[in-house]
């Protein structure tokens, strides 16, 4: 490869270590006049970093900072999100990302990632030749029609993947040169959108039907033929289609959905963590889930395995978990009700929410609804009747969607919820007292799940990962964190927690066979995963 010199070497952002080039660096790549005198350290940039990164007075412009720094040093911005993940994570994921996709087309600097439309079709694999790395091993693809529980957003749900593939290298230690951030822009039904003159997506109305999936297989088999060792992550796809693109493609190639399966992993680990709290065993629990979509249905056929594998029967597991939807609880008498949850339809009478508490007195509940306030005071002090610590997930993203913010849980129940919530929240104090919630995220399941299958190169992705995955993040909350009521661990251990999961991955997919781990590597799976992962420095 020729080495780039001067302007060329400062723009390109995989190399670029602008102030940091040594003065002889400086004479030998012709940066001599091209750089201010002073050189330092990147422990001196990421100070420079921070300190303007603070400067800024709006989360978005934050996040537009930041975007511009991943497009001018790409180790710089790396090596200062992971030392400072916790004040980071929020401005480049949810909730930040969700504003910078909502007003994307606006704040639009330069190109990032892929973008295939409608237009492409016949011609996938031609213009994934034009993606300068060769190596790819993690897609994140989006067609934004669900971005996190902001609706359809079309291409300018294009952040999302961009985000996801940014934790993929800060959480998991995968090269950036490895990942693929994609946006299959197959239109919008977003009206709105389609007719701002700023909108920069396929301004049509989505494609549908055969049209649609016909399209997807186009992109997956190019995708296959290009990146034969990629997996694909299917993110924020509408309900519908993610479980339809699930049931299509995973049977057969390394592929996964993160807000069907990632979440439900992560569901899991919270709630094994809170029977550490509650003292509660987890086969004696009762789940209730409010929502029907692709996350709390991911979760709920998670949880059968994860019952039956404490012992419970088929049957007994599906009576544990319960879901309401707008209606309320769903029982037979429902009309119309979805073929993915009739198993877990109850034969009770109709029940609005909190009748439906009153009778089942869950021990545990679950928001994917994307809709703020789904949990009312009503619910909250309905389930607090029944537990002495209700465990109450609010999974929705971002903030501005949260089913209930961390302060109405611990107020509504006096106190004594156990609370978890998709976007992060600040500590809460009340009566003198300070709650610790914490974050239930994908970004706890997806990144390790991604390495974990990038090392083995199993040939699928399945459910015995995620379950997994689950056990060992539960595992990973400290006895500190759990005596001060949390359910997930401190987010600054995600490295450490991606790698272990890593490691569950690899074994599992070598008892199953989806592997042909060289004997070396699996024989020192730990130290083998922990070389793999990408660590920025210059
Ligand atoms: N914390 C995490 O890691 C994750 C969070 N999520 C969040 O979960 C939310 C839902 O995601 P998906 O399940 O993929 O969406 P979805 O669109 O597939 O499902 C949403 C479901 O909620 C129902 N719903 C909406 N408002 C309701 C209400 N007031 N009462 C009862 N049901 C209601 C809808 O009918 C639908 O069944 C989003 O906000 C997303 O950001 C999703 C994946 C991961
Ligand atoms: C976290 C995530 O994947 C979502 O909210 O969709
Ligand atoms: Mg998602």
């Amino acid at each position: 490869m020729k080495a780039l010199r001067g302007k060329t070497l400062l723009n390109n952002p995989a190399q670029n270590k602008s102030t940091a080039f040594t003065r002889e660096e400086r004479a030998h790549y012709g940066l001599q006049g091209l750089l201010p005198y002073g050189v330092t350290d990147i422990h001196i940039q990421q100070q420079r970093v921070l300190a303007n990164l603070r400067s800024k007075s709006s989360d978005i412009e934050k996040y537009i900072y930041l975007n511009g720094l991943l497009e001018r040093n790409q180790r710089l911005f790396y090596r200062t999100l992971i030392n400072h993940i916790a004040e980071i994570m929020p401005l480049v994921y949810t909730p930040t990302v969700g504003e910078a996709c909502v007003k994307l087309s606006h704040i639009f600097r330069k190109p990032q990632g892929f973008y295939l439309t409608p237009e492409d079709r016949g011609h996938m694999l031609a213009r994934l030749e034009n993606w300068p790395e060769t190596d790819v091993r993690i897609v994140v693809v989006t067609d934004g029609e669900r971005i996190l529980g902001l609706g359809d957003l079309g291409a300018n749900g294009m952040g999302i993947p961009i985000g996801k593939i940014s934790l993929y290298v800060a959480c998991a230690g995968i090269a950036p040169s490895q990942c693929m951030p994609i946006m299959l822009d197959v239109g919008t039904n977003n009206q709105q959108l389609r007719e701002d003159p700023l909108y920069l997506g396929y301004p049509h109305p989505r494609l549908t039907g055969e049209d649609y999936l016909s399209l997807v297989d186009e992109f997956v088999e190019a995708v296959q033929q290009r990146f034969p060792s990629a997996a694909i992550q299917f993110e924020d796809f509408s309900s519908q289609n993610a479980f339809t693109l699930l049931d299509r493609y995973a049977g057969s190639g390394r592929c996964f959905n993160d807000d069907i399966q990632g979440t439900a992993a992560v569901t899991l680990a919270g709630i094994y963590a809170s029977s550490r709290i509650t003292q509660k065993s987890f086969a004696d629990l009762k789940i209730m889930l409010l929502g029907t979509g692709s996350a709390a249905t991911g979760v709920a056929e998670l949880l059968v395995p994860a019952f039956k594998a404490a012992g419970l029967s088929e049957a007994e597991a599906y009576s544990r978990v319960s879901f309401i939807d707008r209606r309320g609880l769903v029982t037979a008498t429902h009309a119309l009700i979805k073929p993915r949850i009739r198993s877990f339809v109850k034969n009770l009478p109709a029940a609005d929410f909190v009748t439906a508490i009153a009778t089942i007195q869950p021990d545990v509940l679950i928001g994917a609804t994307g809709t703020a306030g789904a949990f009312t005071e009503a619910v909250v002090r309905e389930i607090s009747r029944y537990q002495q610590h209700p465990v109450i997930i609010a999974l929705s993203n971002p903030t501005s969607h949260t089913e209930c913010t961390a302060e109405q849980a611990y107020q509504w129940s006096e106190g004594r919820a156990i609370f978890a919530s998709g976007s992060p929240f600040a500590p809460v104090t009340l009566h003198g007292r300070t709650y610790h919630p914490a974050q239930g995220n994908n970004v706890y399941i997806y990144p390790g799940i991604g390495l974990g299958v990038m090392v083995s190169r199993a040939r699928l992705v399945i459910e015995d990962m995620f379950l997994a995955a689950a056990k060992e993040l539960a595992n990973c909350v400290s006895v500190e964190e759990i005596e001060r009521g949390s359910i997930y661990p401190d987010i600054v251990r995600v490295r450490d927690i991606s790698h272990k999961i890593a490691v569950r991955v690899c074994q599992v997919a070598q008892q199953n066979n989806l592997t042909k781990m060289e004997t070396d590597l699996f024989n020192n799976l730990e130290a083998s995963v922990r070389e793999l992962m990408y660590e920025p420095s210059y």
